[in-house]
C-alpha cells in the first residue's frame, strides 16, 4: 500500500503552512508568471492580490508563511517569488502523471498543454476498453488497465487523474493507491474513500455551475421591484430569495471539506458541498464583501 509513501514537500508541512494558503499559492504563481513573462521586476501586494483575485491582507499573511515580506516602497521581487512559490509547491521537479479513463474528458486532459508547462508530465494514458489499447491520444498510446500497476511502478508515478465513469472510480482509485499512487485528482462525480496519507482533490464543473446559479438567483432577487419586497405574497413563493447587498460572487471550490470518508480513511479534499458553499457565499456577501472563507477565490476582484 501507499500509506507510507508520500511525496509531499516536508518543509511545507513542517513549517505549518495552512492548507488554505497552499490552495492560494497556485493563484499567486499564475499571476506572478504572467508578470514575469512581461519582464515586470517587482509588484506591490495590492497589485498582485488584484491579479490573483485575493485580498491583499490575506496575500501578505500567506507570504509571511513563506518568509517573504517584500520591501517597503518597492514590493515583492517577481522572479524570486516565482522561484520561492514553485519550490514550495514542489514544482521545481518533474511530476509524472497517469490519466485513467481516456474518453471525452481524459482525451481533452491529455491534450491540455498546461500540464507540461507547469512541471507535470503525462507519463501514461490508461483505459479499460481493449479497443483503445495502442491508439494514440495526444501522441501517447493508450495502455490497457491490465498494465496499470506496472506502468505506475516503472514510471515512479505518484499522481493519478481519474476520468472514468463514477461507477468505476472507487475501484480505479483502489488500484492506483495499491500500486503506489499517493495523490489523486478526481473528475468523476463521486466521493472517493482513500487510506491515510493519500490526498484527493476533486474537480466538478457542475458544482461550480450550481454555485453560479445560486448567485444568479440572488441577483434576480435584488433586481425585483422594491414594492414586491415590502408586500409579502399571499401564498408562499416556490423559492424564497433573500435580498442581500450585492457583493462578491464566490466559487469556494477546492477546499478541504472535512472528514467525509468512512472511519479509518483519510478525508477527501473536495469542493465545498453546494449547500455549504452557497450558504457560506450568502453569509460572506452580507459580512465580508471582498473576502471569502479561507482559500476561496472571489469571482469579483477587490478594487
Ligand atoms: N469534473 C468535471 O467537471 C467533469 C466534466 C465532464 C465529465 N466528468 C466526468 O468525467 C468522467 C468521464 O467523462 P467522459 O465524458 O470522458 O466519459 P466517457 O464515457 O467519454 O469516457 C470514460 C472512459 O473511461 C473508460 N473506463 C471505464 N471504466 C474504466 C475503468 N474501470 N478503468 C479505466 N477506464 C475505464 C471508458 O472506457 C471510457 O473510455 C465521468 O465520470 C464524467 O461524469 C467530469
Amino acid at each position: 500500500m501507499a500509506t507510507g509513501r508520500t511525496h509531499r514537500p516536508a518543509t511545507t508541512r513542517s513549517r505549518g503552512i495552512p492548507e488554505a494558503t497552499v490552495a492560494r499559492l497556485p493563484l499567486y504563481l499564475r499571476a506572478l508568471t504572467a508578470l514575469s513573462e512581461r519582464s515586470v521586476p517587482t509588484v506591490s501586494s495590492e497589485e498582485l492580490a488584484a491579479a490573483a483575485g485575493v485580498n491583499s491582507a490575506k496575500l501578505r499573511k500567506d507570504f509571511s508563511y513563506l518568509g517573504s515580506y517584500g520591501t517597503r516602497g518597492v514590493g515583492y521581487d517577481v522572479e524570486y517569488l516565482v522561484y520561492q512559490i514553485s519550490r514550495e509547491l514542489g514544482l521545481t521537479q518533474d511530476w509524472p502523471v497517469v490519466i485513467v479513463g481516456i474518453g471525452n474528458l481524459g482525451a481533452a486532459l491529455a491534450n491540455y498543454g498546461g500540464f507540461a508547462s507547469r512541471g507535470f508530465r503525462v507519463a501514461a494514458l490508461i483505459d479499460a476498453d481493449p479497443e483503445m489499447a495502442g491508439r494514440p491520444v495526444a501522441g501517447i498510446p493508450v495502455q490497457h488497465t491490465d498494465e496499470l500497476e506496472k506502468i505506475i511502478s516503472d514510471n515512479g508515478v505518484s499522481i493519478g487523474v481519474i476520468a472514468t465513469p463514477a461507477g468505476s472510480a472507487q475501484q480505479v482509485c483502489e488500484r492506483l493507491v495499491a500500486a503506489g499512487i499517493t495523490s489523486i485528482l478526481n473528475f468523476a462525480p463521486t466521493v472517493l474513500s482513500v487510506p491515510e496519507g493519500v490526498d484527493v482533490r476533486k474537480v466538478d464543473l457542475s458544482i461550480e455551475l450550481q454555485i453560479l446559479a445560486f448567485h444568479e438567483q440572488r441577483k434576480a432577487g435584488e433586481e425585483a421591484p422594491a414594492e414586491e419586497e415590502s408586500a409579502p405574497p399571499a401564498a408562499p413563493p416556490a423559492a424564497t430569495v433573500t435580498k442581500v447587498p450585492r457583493a462578491s460572487g464566490k466559487t469556494a471550490a477546492g477546499q478541504k471539506s472535512g472528514a467525509t470518508g468512512p472511519p479509518g480513511t483519510a478525508a477527501e479534499t473536495d469542493a465545498v458541498p453546494v449547500a455549504d458553499a452557497a450558504g457560506a457565499a450568502a453569509g460572506m456577501a452580507a459580512k465580508r464583501p471582498e473576502a471569502g472563507p479561507d482559500g476561496d477565490v472571489p469571482a469579483v476582484m477587490p478594487a
